[in-house]
């Protein structure tokens, strides 16, 4: 047990995250003193501009914008990094540990596209590095994975994962809007930035997937690893089209343990797919997250909160600093990184999915026969057919068993350049059914 009488922090940055974390140290003082068994006390806060606007008011003298100054300091014992981004948050965080510091980040940038270096930073200091805020904000899935799930095997998990494309599909779903209307008022209500490529074309969640299938499955996997598809080509025809089959559209991240040659491979990927309504994540609404995972023991567990905004974030990032805080006291660290199973990644064409077509045919003879063959060509089965219209506007949805993912392409294309097919109008992988 360490003989220190204070716990001194020091926070990076202080935008929508930063300032709800330093307004909890604040507030909050006397109970974490409490929960954490020394007081913990804000040593400093490392900013860009000492002028600009802030949604706190801090005591005087703690800004900062000598940012490396501050965590050069040897009386810290504990940086929260809510800068974001790859630099300087990468330099500071492993300078921080290089000075023996422990670190908490929500970083999930820099934690899926570098998070090796760091976890073996963090190693070599001895020092605890803990960041479940960067995945599904408030809501506790890190720790869950990590320790509750420890003794079991996780097969898979699935989530929505990024709050402003919830919001976007669920606005289409239940106002029958277009994308870029929905875009435009998740704009308006704070949740997508100015600037919402990360969010709208994946990355945002392909970053968490990645995080989340590092820990499930015991291996190192990264952002680059994730097969990853936005929203931003989602039709209001796409949802219609997932209504009437009794289900919705949502952006999912899933990680799956998969059979490969050589034992268990790894599969993430990030994309739109239809859901039956009667999913549990298909009642995620607005710019809720939630993430279901299926172990083998434990079966189906689900997790469900606010994933995104200040407050929320700040909550998981003071959980970790209490953990941290203690373990500090105690001389002792909170379980690393874990990647020994180090399994393969399986390439996105090998892994093994279902798709929804629907296509504009003419309504004559032999019609489904070649479209179910084109089907059969690629070796893909087909689990349902619907016809809809007749004559010029006739249609059929297809719906497939699973198959490669590049055997699924690869129909789409053939279907695409077939005489009979006037237009391919929807193509969206479907989850949570019957394979
Ligand atoms: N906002 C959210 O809902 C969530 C955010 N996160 C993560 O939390 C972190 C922070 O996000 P936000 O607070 O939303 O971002 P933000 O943009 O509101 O805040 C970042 C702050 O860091 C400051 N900053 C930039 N460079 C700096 C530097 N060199 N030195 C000192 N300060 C600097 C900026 O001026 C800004 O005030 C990011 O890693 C983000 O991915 C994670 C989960 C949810
Ligand atoms: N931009 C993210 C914020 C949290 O990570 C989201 O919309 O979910
Ligand atoms: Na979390």
């Amino acid at each position: 047990m360490s003989d220190k009488r204070t716990l001194k922090v020091a926070v990076l940055g202080c935008g929508a995250v930063g300032s709800q974390v330093v307004r909890l140290l604040t507030e909050q003082s006397d109970d974490l003193t409490a929960r954490v068994g020394v007081p913990v006390e804000l040593v400093g806060v490392g900013v860009r501009r000492l002028d600009a606007p802030r949604d706190v008011d801090l005591p005087d003298g703690l800004l900062t914008t000598d940012v490396a100054g501050l965590v050069a300091r040897a009386d810290v014992d504990l940086v929260v990094e809510v800068i974001g981004g790859i630099e300087p948050a990468r330099t500071l965080i492993l300078s921080a540990l290089d000075n023996g510091a422990s670190v908490v980040t929500a970083n999930k940038a820099l934690l899926a596209e570098d998070g090796p270096t760091l976890f073996e930073a963090a190693e070599k200091a001895e020092r605890d590095l803990y960041y479940e805020a960067a995945v599904a904000g408030a809501i506790p899935i890190l720790r869950p994975l990590r320790e509750s799930l420890a003794g079991d095997k996780v097969t898979r998990v699935l989530g929505i994962v990024n709050g402003t494309t919830n919001f976007i599909l669920d606005k289409m779903d239940s106002s029958g809007a277009g994308f870029s209307e929905a875009l435009e008022e998740a704009q308006e209500l704070g949740y997508a930035e100015a600037d919402p490529t990360a969010d709208v074309e994946g990355f945002d969640a392909a970053a968490k997937a990645a995080i989340l299938a590092s820990l499930a499955f015991h291996s190192r996997v990264t952002a680059a690893d994730v097969y990853r598809e936005g929203i931003s080509d989602v039709t209001a025809a796409d949802v219609a089209s997932a209504r009437d089959m009794g289900s919705v559209v949502k952006l999912l991240a899933i990680c799956e343990l998969r059979p490969g040659p050589n034992g268990d491979q790894v599969a993430a990927r990030v994309h739109p797919a239809m859901i039956p309504r009667t999913h549990p994540l298909a009642s995620v609404r607005e710019a809720f997250n939630a993430v279901f995972v299926e172990s083998e023991a434990a079966g189906q567990l689900m997790f469900y909160g606010p994933g995104a905004g200040g407050a929320p974030t700040a909550s998981a990032v003071l959980g970790d600093l209490v953990t941290v805080a203690r373990n500090r006291l105690a001389g002792t660290r909170g379980m690393g990184e874990s990647a020994y199973a180090d399994r393969a990644v399986q390439p996105m064409g090998e892994t093994r999915t279902r798709y929804h077509v629907a296509i504009d045919v003419d309504d004559r003879a032999g019609v489904l026969a070649a479209v179910a063959n084109a089907f059969a060509d690629h070796d893909v089965s087909i689990q349902t057919v619907r016809q809809e219209g007749r004559g010029a506007d006739a249609q059929l949805v297809v719906v497939s068993h699973a198959a490669p993912d590049a055997a699924l392409a690869a129909t789409v294309e053939q279907l695409r350049s077939m005489d009979i097919v006037r237009e391919v109008t929807s193509v969206m992988r479907v989850e949570g059914g019957d394979e």
